[in-house]
């Protein structure tokens, strides 16, 4: 599997998702830098955390006008599996890749914290070696994960079961329906605020986050296996 890790001016979770492919999965990975335009050969796409464009604006408003994301929407509608993590979630959003809105924390604080994670969805391509109702401990680290939707909205994400992850704790910032991560329509794309790369190495004392990736890549081997057979 090859991956691209989308870097952008104020991207400071690139190298922590670099690794989790890298070393954490033994798989292929590359950055690509904003400004590039294709993203032709890669099986994942990656758009990591952090403060892009200095989060001028609102958080991922001015990434989502990117040179690359013509290419990010392209891979997301080819099937491609895309994940946006905290900064990444936040971009998805603004592309309109994913319903709803990240709005400041309900504290109006940056939080930056550890905490419980519950798998509502195991059924997608990202957490099927997850259990069902697992809860997996997870870092936080944002300013703007207070994740926001109309009542119309909610029940389709209810309805589809894109929503993956609740905060199975006290909800740290204000999300709707305790909402932690979502796909879109397809399960091809997930956004989500906790950071799963921060939690792939039991060097960190954590792994919880490095199934999320190999869950990835069991979907990748068994697609080229189909493929094959076909
Ligand atoms: N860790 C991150 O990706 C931070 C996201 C964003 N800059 C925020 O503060 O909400």
């Amino acid at each position: 599997m090859k991956t691209a890790v989308i870097v952008f001016p104020g991207s400071n979770c690139d190298q922590d998702m670099y690794y989790a492919i890298k070393d954490g999965l033994g798989e292929d990975v590359d950055y690509v830098w904003h400004a590039e335009t294709s993203l032709d050969g890669y099986d994942a796409i990656m758009i990591p955390g952090g403060f892009s464009y200095g989060d001028y604006l609102r958080c991922g408003a001015i990434a989502r006008f990117a040179g690359i994301m013509p290419a990010v929407i392209k891979a997301a509608e080819e099937g491609k599996p895309v994940l946006g993590v905290c900064n990444g979630f936040q971009i998805l959003l603004e592309a309109g890749l994913l319903p709803g809105a990240l709005l400041k924390n309900k504290n109006l604080k940056f939080i930056c914290e550890t905490v419980p994670l519950k798998t509502e969805n195991n059924q997608t391509m990202f957490t099927s070696l997850y259990k069902e109702g697992e809860i997996i401990r997870i870092p936080i680290a944002h300013g703007e994960g207070n994740y926001y939707c109309d009542d119309e909205t909610l029940a389709e994400l209810k309805a589809n079961h894109q929503i993956v992850f609740t905060y199975a704790g006290e909800n740290p910032n204000g999300s709707r329906a305790d909402i932690a991560g979502i796909t879109n329509r397809n399960g091809n794309v997930l956004g989500m605020m906790p950071h799963p790369e921060r939690a792939a190495d039991a060097m960190l004392g954590n792994k919880d986050g490095l199934r999320l990736f190999q869950s990835i890549l069991n979907h990748w081997r068994d697609s080229v296996h189909a493929n094959c057979i076909s």
